[in-house]
């Protein structure tokens, strides 16, 4: 069960419902001969995220499949959000850094299973072969409103546990693993992501066999640009995939995929989504970089009077650079990234353009350990065993 009391002070509404709405998918998932409740994976002030197991009744599949399945909370406000993230996430799906849809439901109430003792012996026969998430749907039934099933995200948990670990330990990530998540994650490849539409929602819902790593070059020309924001980049919504040796650019360092879209939108112009999401990009840089301030917008002056809101990052006017081990590159960029200084059509000038970014980044991403001042700290070995520490080890 959740926890509320863990949580700093007494729980709130949204703490409240969340415990209800747990009791309820429990509830669902005691009858369910296919899928069974593993755990509650957490709640914000709209949704509730569960992780459940299939049963494999006939014990014939050598893994048990784990998918996440996110209700609403129904405390009545923002009722809006989890119908938002469905159609978000079904124009993304198969892009390899956006979490997958693997079905959707506007109302369970409507997924009832047929009746009949014939069909439900078939259902239960056929769903102990393949057991197709839709069966969650159907095992949601007695419930009303929308549901989403995606898949489960099994790594080292989100970007926020791994800063909180980091900041428990005295630990800090080394350039290379720090270029590498602002190249892969979002910058390069979310953001490319929410400008194209991915390989598809169709009427078969087979799994997608191969995601596509995401470049904007990759965008077919004949199809208009997203134009889509995801509204709430940050540290708690991108999680930590499992290595993938076979992929050169996580090899090292796992992918990063970002959750959560129920704050998304579609945005007037092609520059304006693109630049929303590399400005959440950037802060989440800022709270990986500098893990002892939680609000990570700072006002700082760079380049003759010019603003960013990059100053937690800024080496100090005086005295010790806590950062000095920072690649200058990568501070540089974050800064640019985070420029508040406008030309007189109030446009960022100094903002690296998606397509930009995509390249200093990959440049940054491909540095040899010898590139930077704490050459250990760098090495492929001590990246290995800081990783094993702070994402693998409990
Ligand atoms: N696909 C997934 N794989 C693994 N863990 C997940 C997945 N989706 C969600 N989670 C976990 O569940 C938590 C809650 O999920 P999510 O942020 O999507 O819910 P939410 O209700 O929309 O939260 P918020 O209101 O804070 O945005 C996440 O922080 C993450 O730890």
């Amino acid at each position: 069960m959740f926890q509320a009391s863990d949580a700093s002070g007494p729980p709130d509404a949204s703490d409240l419902a969340a415990i209800a709405r747990e009791r309820d998918l429990r509830e669902c998932f005691l009858e369910s001969e296919l899928w069974e409740f593993e755990k509650a994976l957490g709640h914000g002030t709209y949704g509730i995220a569960v992780l459940l197991r299939d049963r494999d009744p006939l014990r014939i599949r050598r893994h048990k499949r784990r998918v996440v399945l996110k209700r609403p909370l129904e405390t009545g406000n923002n009722v809006d959000d989890l119908p938002r993230e469905i159609e978000a996430l079904q124009r993304l799906r198969g892009h390899s850094h956006i979490v997958q849809i693997l079905e959707a439901s506007e109302n369970v109430k409507y997924a009832q299973p047929r009746a009949g003792r014939t069909t439900s012996f078939l259902r239960r026969a056929v769903g102990a072969f393949t057991n197709p998430p839709q069966n969650i749907i159907k095992d949601l039934s007695g419930l009303r409103g929308p549901a989403v099933i995606l898949d489960y995200i099994d790594g080292g948990g989100s970007l926020e546990d791994l800063v909180i670990k980091m900041y428990d330990l005295g630990a800090r990530l080394p350039n290379r693993m720090l270029w590498s998540f602002y190249y892969c994650f979002q910058v390069v490849r979310a953001c490319a992501a929410m400008t194209y539409r991915g390989s598809g929602w169709g009427k078969r819902r087979a799994r997608v066999r191969k995601l596509r790593l995401e470049d904007t070059r990759n965008k077919p020309d004949d199809e208009p640009h997203l134009r889509l924001a995801h509204g709430d980049i940050a540290c708690r919504n991108v999680m930590i995939g499992p290595r993938e040796p076979g992929v050169p650019e996580h090899r090292l360092v796992p992918k990063l995929v970002l959750i959560d879209f129920g704050m998304s939108q579609y945005v007037g112009t092609n520059w304006g989504a693109e630049n929303m999401n590399l400005t959440g990009v950037a802060y989440t840089m800022c709270s990986l970089i500098n893990l002892d301030l939680w609000d990570q917008e700072k006002l700082a002056v760079y380049d003759d009077g010019k603003q960013t809101l990059a100053g937690t990052i800024q080496p100090p006017a005086s005295g010790v650079d806590r950062l000095a081990y920072l690649d200058p590159d990568l501070r540089r960029l974050i800064t640019l990234s985070l420029s508040q200084y406008t030309d007189h059509n109030m446009r960022y000038v100094d903002r690296p353009s998606l397509q930009n970014m995509l390249r200093r980044t990959r440049i940054g991403a491909n540095k040899p350990a010898s590139a930077f001042s704490d050459i250990v700290a760098e090495t492929d070995e001590s990246i290995r065993q800081l990783m094993q520490q702070l994402f693998y080890d409990t």
